[in-house]
């Protein structure tokens, strides 16, 4: 009865959709323009960052690719964000998280113009989207899922959602989306703390796992013909691979997939949605500038 949901080819439908919307910005003599600040050399980041930028050049978006060492200190690092603020070139800014910990992420976030504020991080953003004021940015990740959602023809409206997870890049955000008027879902959100997760999940007509903890949802936890979003990306050990690892969810794909209405892939789901979604911002900051 599962229906695989295709982040990948759902994620080029959108990028089709930005390419025309950078055409006529550009015959308008607008490029929109991406920073990304990266600091220090966690792998998993140089790969995320790459493909943003690379995804950028396919599209004709002007990007900036700023690379910091690790031992940046939270004074450079407030003065490269005041730069890319007044920097006309450049719509959209976004400083690649986690960053090493001498650095407070929450001055950073806060210290950038919430205008190009393309993750959606910035308190103004986080307000907008809580007040539903669409004249702010949505983050990345959970604005990619309600599209899958969307895309796959699943009917938000009264049902019954769990997301698994609170973080405030996707777990709060992904619960504001679902309840938000328009989409009306009634929203369960689960955390560490949650007591009986399990008998919490099989509630849910629509699961959402934002967790970071390789194949926690099992089959038991979803009941038959829900619809399963995996958000988690993680790497596991895996000596078959040249790489050496390979990437799973936070659903136990295998034993879930069988159950579920629809369910998205690791990897081909949620990841390349976050990416076009933010080509989506980067070009809706331009288009505002
Ligand atoms: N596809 C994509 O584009 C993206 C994927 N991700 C992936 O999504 C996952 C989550 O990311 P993120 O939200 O940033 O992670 P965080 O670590 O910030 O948040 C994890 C959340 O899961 C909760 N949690 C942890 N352990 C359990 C448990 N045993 N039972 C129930 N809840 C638990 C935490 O609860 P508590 O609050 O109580 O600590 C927390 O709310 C990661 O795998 C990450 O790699 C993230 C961003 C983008
Ligand atoms: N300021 C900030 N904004 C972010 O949006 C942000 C961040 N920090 N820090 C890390 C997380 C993670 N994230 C991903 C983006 C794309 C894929 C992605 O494209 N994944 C591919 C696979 C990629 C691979 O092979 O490694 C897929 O799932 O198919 C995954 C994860 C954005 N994040």
């Amino acid at each position: 009865m599962s229906k695989v949901i295709d982040g990948k080819a759902v994620a080029a439908t959108v990028l089709e959709e930005c390419r025309r919307e950078v055409d006529s910005l550009k015959a308008k003599g607008v490029t929109p323009g991406l920073a990304v600040v990266l600091v220090g050399e966690d792998p998993a980041s140089m790969v995320y960052v790459g493909s943003k930028v690379r995804t950028c050049g396919d599209l004709g978006i002007h990007s900036r690719k700023i690379e910091l060492p690790t031992e940046t200190t939270q004074e450079e690092l407030l003065k490269v964000v005041a730069e890319l603020n007044a920097d006309p070139a450049i719509h959209g800014i976004l400083v690649q998280s986690p960053p090493p910990e001498q650095i407070d992420e929450e001055e950073i976030v806060r210290a950038l113009d919430p205008a190009k504020d393309v993750d959606g991080f910035h308190p103004e953003n986080v307000a907008k989207l809580a007040l539903e004021d669409p004249t702010g940015f949505v983050p990345c990740t959970p604005a990619g899922c309600m599209r899958l959602i969307k895309e796959a023809g699943i009917e938000t409206s009264g049902a019954n959602a769990v997301v698994i997870g609170r973080s405030m890049i996707v777990g709060k955000p992904m619960a504001l989306l679902l309840m938000a008027k328009g989409s009306d879902a009634t929203v369960t959100v689960a955390h560490s703390r949650s007591r009986d997760l399990p008998a919490i999940c099989r509630e849910a007509d629509i699961l959402v796992a934002a967790v970071g903890r390789p194949e926690m949802v099992k089959a038991d936890w979803v009941k038959d013909g829900a619809v399963v979003i995996d958000v988690g990306i993680n790497r596991v050990e895996d000596p078959s691979r040249k790489s050496g690892y390979r990437l799973t969810g936070d659903v136990a794909y295998e034993e879930v997939a069988p159950k579920c209405k629809a369910i998205t892939p690791v990897p081909g789901g949620v990841g390349p949605m976050t990416i076009a979604m933010l080509m989506k911002n980067t070009i809706a900051a331009a288009s505002r500038a």
